[in-house]
């Protein structure tokens, strides 16, 4: 099934767009945690992977999508991706879809290469075999469309998606982003190209495998967005920790209460910090990120269309 059918239709199942961002940070993972093991570079990486399969364990039968943060694993060098490697294959077992969020790009030579590693397979012996088992990743689009080409063209063999950062979250997302050329900010030149890579690769409920990225923190934008691109979903971050709330995220949406699929990694992996859990749920970290993905399904249900996707 092509990725776009996929994610809507896991959007529908769960009854919710949330996607938990697992970026873990060894500084702050739950008391103790860390202790548990050798305090050695593997040790570090043995606790991400840990750390990271329990929140997928608690997740995954709520929430439709995980994105994890290639950065915070990178940072423990081998080990730290293998630790990565090992917590996708543990939430591509859970009946949760994966994207590979790297922000990844180069010349088209290279890109190529890149949309081979995540997405594609790579020649092994006589055969040829995924190396990473992503069903969606995150590029940069700035290098123009002999950069995009090849992450298009690799997803769509193999029935992935690519998400195209078009308004990013950050503070300093206009410094670029809002250069106005040719009677447009370069933002909606990225999401006018967007729709010419995409041409062609609508699946069957409508999206495209061909995402956005548009920032919960930048609501006008957003909606703007929302209307130049119908047909491609928006992958959604900024909610949470960033001061991005479910009513700056409404306009994301179509009428159906599909199209944004909203990202949230502090905000619930490291629910256990908020006070109000810590009262409630004391040491037990599991449960306040559990409540975390619950309360944040039932705001977005409250406050945005995605309340359409409640079984009535
Ligand atoms: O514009 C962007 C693009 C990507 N991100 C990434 O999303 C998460 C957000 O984490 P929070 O803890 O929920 O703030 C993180 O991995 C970023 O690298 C983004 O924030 N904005």
């Amino acid at each position: 099934m092509e990725f776009a059918d996929r994610v809507v239709q896991a959007v529908r199942r769960k009854g919710n767009p949330v996607v938990v961002g697992i970026d873990p940070r060894p500084e702050e993972l739950p008391t103790g945690f860390l202790d548990r093991f050798p305090g050695t570079r593997t040790g570090v990486a043995d606790a991400l992977r840990t750390f990271g399969c329990e929140i997928v364990d608690v997740v995954a039968p709520l929430a439709p999508l995980i994105k994890f943060q290639s950065a915070f694993y990178e940072a423990y060098g081998p080990e730290g991706l293998g630790a990565l490697h090992a917590t996708v294959e543990h939430a591509r077992e859970r009946d949760v879809l994966v994207i590979f969020d790297g922000k990844r790009n180069d010349i088209g030579s290279t890109a190529d290469a890149y949309a081979r590693a995540y997405l594609g397979k790579e020649p092994v012996g006589g055969s040829f075999e995924p190396s990473w088992h992503a069903d969606a990743m995150t590029i940069n689009p700035y290098l123009g469309s002999d950069g995009v080409d090849p992450f298009v063209k690799i997803a769509a063999r193999e029935h992935k998606g690519v998400f195209v950062l078009v308004r990013t979250s950050n503070a300093s997302a206009r410094e670029f982003q809002d250069l106005v050329c040719d009677g447009l900010p370069v933002y909606r030149h990225v999401a006018n190209r967007l729709k010419a890579w995409g041409k062609g690769r609508d699946g069957k409920e409508g999206y495209n495998l061909l995402g956005a990225v548009v920032g919960a923190t930048y609501p006008s934008e957003l909606a703007e967005l929302r209307e130049a691109l119908p047909g491609v979903l928006f992958l959604v971050p900024g909610y949470g920790a960033q001061g991005g709330e479910a009513k700056d995220i409404a306009a994301g949406f179509d009428a159906n209460g599909q199209g944004a699929l909203v990202n949230n990694s502090r905000g619930v992996t490291f629910a256990y910090k908020k006070p109000t859990f810590r009262d409630r749920f004391g040491t037990d970290w599991q449960r306040a990120v559990e409540q975390a993905v619950l309360d944040m399904i039932d705001d977005l249900a409250q406050n945005t269309p995605a309340g359409k996707l409640r079984p009535a």
